[in-house]
């Protein structure tokens, strides 16, 4: 099972490398890393096996940040949140996307960043995805809201983007103009 030690922080230069296609059928190895990603997220959110085995709780993660330069990762909403969602996304893929822009208003974290980055990050507030699935289904969605910005945050690793990427050094909260911020 993955756990913190697993997890590389920035300044690991695999979190700015772009990182590689799997092709399918995905050997073993790819298979069962794409199982890892889900169960890390489904233990992080477990009172008891996150206290257990101190693991910071997330809702995606991504190959990279597990020192995997493979275009993998898993989302994970809880299911008693207003949009459950869950899926190990292969090769995934925005098709297209809003003009509008989203963001969280508390910001954005990070499990590879130990430390609060504060502001606000501008994402696209409707996107079109493609994925294939770990049997090799490719799968097409919509996605808006808290959903697309996670799917966004994720893919962001698999091209060595970090979340804080995107925040306006100037100044971090910035009106983010044609927005519709998610408290
Ligand atoms: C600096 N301010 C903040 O972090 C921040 C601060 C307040 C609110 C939000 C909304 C913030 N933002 C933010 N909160 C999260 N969590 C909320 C708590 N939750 C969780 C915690 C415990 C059990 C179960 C669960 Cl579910 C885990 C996930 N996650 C992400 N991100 C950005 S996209 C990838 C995703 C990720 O998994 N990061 C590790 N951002
Ligand atoms: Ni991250």
């Amino acid at each position: 099972m993955i756990l913190m030690d697993n997890v590389i922080r920035e300044g690991h230069p695999t979190l700015r490398a772009r990182a590689k296609e799997l092709t399918f059928p995905l050997s073993k190895e790819d298979k069962q890393l794409g199982q890892d990603l889900m169960e890390f997220l489904i233990n992080s959110q477990d009172p008891e096996l996150s206290e257990k085995y101190d693991l910071r709780s997330g809702i995606g993660i991504a190959a990279p940040q597990v020192n995997e330069s493979k275009r993998i990762f898993a989302l994970h909403l809880p299911d008693d949140s207003d949009n459950p969602l869950s899926f190990v996304a292969v090769n995934p893929k925005i098709v297209s996307h809003s003009v509008e822009k989203t963001y969280l208003t508390n910001g954005e974290g990070c499990l590879s960043v130990d430390r609060n980055v504060d502001g606000f990050v501008p994402r696209h507030a409707r996107i079109t995805v493609k994925f294939f699935t770990l049997d090799g289904e490719e799968k097409k969605m919509r996605l808006k809201g808290l959903q697309a910005i996670l799917f966004q945050h994720e893919l962001d690793h698999l091209n060595g983007v970090m979340f804080y990427d995107h925040i306006n050094e100037s100044n971090p909260f910035a009106e983010v103009p044609n927005s519709q911020p998610i408290v």
